[in-house]
């Protein structure tokens, strides 16, 4: 497939989809502690806009501002950075970053940032990386980059970054926020945590005997998780994604989530979205 050349002189806007685990298992620790798992990642037809500016200095500037996360140390900037030493590019960038996906959610939001940028500027800077070279790239910077990268519904193994092409029915998602954020490494790091779940064959798993075996731990810990799963659990098959806090239920049609998502309670937020196939991105780097 051939794409259109950018145009550098031009702003470039591109969109950072949201994800939701549909099931996660931890079937294992490495030695250096990080968790071995098999998940189910799926994007969503929502989430955050990056919009890019390409800098002839040189310079990776943020031009906007999110709260609570310093310029330096934002997950944008650090992968622009990354594949600025990886490819020696002498360019850089100006960096927009419209958060929409709630941080701490369980979303993925920080690495689809991450991902978008990389696959972006590939292109913009003219790099030529192959996907692999960013995924290996992306890993560094989040568990959940690799993924985005990959660009498509996916059995997830490894630390998530041994990936497979997955197919899963349409649907349209519910998607719950409760008033609270809950960091990875604390769920990761707690005791209660099981690590022993049996390993799936990918082949013909039934979904309906799969888990998030993190969400037990976040309910008790947080306990406005809790209450927005059983909310939600009234209406369709809800879980969490990731480490949490957010919570989502599959549904056939638009209009059922819909009328689901306006009966939520006052304070939490919510979002109705379609699950995405394939990464809006997801041609722009070559295999
Ligand atoms: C929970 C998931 O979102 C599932 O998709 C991911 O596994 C987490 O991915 P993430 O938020 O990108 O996590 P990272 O920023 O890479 O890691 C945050 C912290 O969680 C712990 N961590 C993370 C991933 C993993 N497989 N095992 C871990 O033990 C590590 O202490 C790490 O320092
Ligand atoms: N661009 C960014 N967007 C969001 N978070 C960022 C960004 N850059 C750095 N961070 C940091 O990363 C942390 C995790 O953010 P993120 O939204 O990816 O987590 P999450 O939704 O819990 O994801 P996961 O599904 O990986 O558990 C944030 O709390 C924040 O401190």
């Amino acid at each position: 497939m051939t794409l259109p050349d950018l145009d550098p002189a031009q702003p470039l806007c591109v969109p950072a989809p949201a994800k939701i685990n549909l099931f996660l298992h931890i079937v294992g620790r490495r030695p250096d502690g990080y968790h071995l798992l098999q998940t189910a990642f799926r994007m969503l037809d929502w989430g955050d806009e990056i919009t890019l500016q390409r800098r002839d200095d040189g310079l990776i500037l943020r031009t906007s501002d999110v709260p609570g996360v310093p310029a330096e140390s934002d997950l944008v900037v650090r992968a622009a950075r990354a594949l600025q030493a990886a490819s020696g590019s002498r360019f850089g960038a100006d960096i927009g970053v419209l958060k929409r996906i709630p941080m701490g959610g369980g979303l993925g939001g920080g690495s689809s940032d991450a991902a978008s940028v990389l696959l972006a500027l590939n292109r913009l800077w003219g790099c030529g990386l192959s996907r692999q070279a960013l995924q290996d790239l992306g890993l560094k910077l989040g568990a959940d980059v690799p993924f985005f990268i990959f660009g498509e519904t996916a059995f997830a193994e490894g630390v998530g970054e041994a990936l497979r092409p997955l197919a899963v029915p349409p649907a349209w998602y519910v998607v719950v926020a409760p008033p609270v954020s809950v960091p990875t490494a604390e769920i990761f790091s707690a005791k209660e945590l099981t690590r022993d779940t049996e390993i799936l064959i990918m082949q013909g798993f039934a979904a309906h005997k799969t888990r998030n075996d993190m969400q037990a731990v976040v309910c008790v810990k947080y306990p406005e998780v809790a209450e927005s799963l059983e909310w939600l659990s009234q209406y369709g098959d809800a879980r969490m994604s990731g480490s949490g806090a957010c919570l989502f239920a599959p549904f056939d049609t638009e209009g059922q989530a819909r009328q689901v998502a306006a009966s939520v309670p006052l304070g939490w937020k919510v979002w109705v979205a379609r699950g995405l196939d394939r990464h809006p991105l997801k041609d722009w780097v070559a295999d």
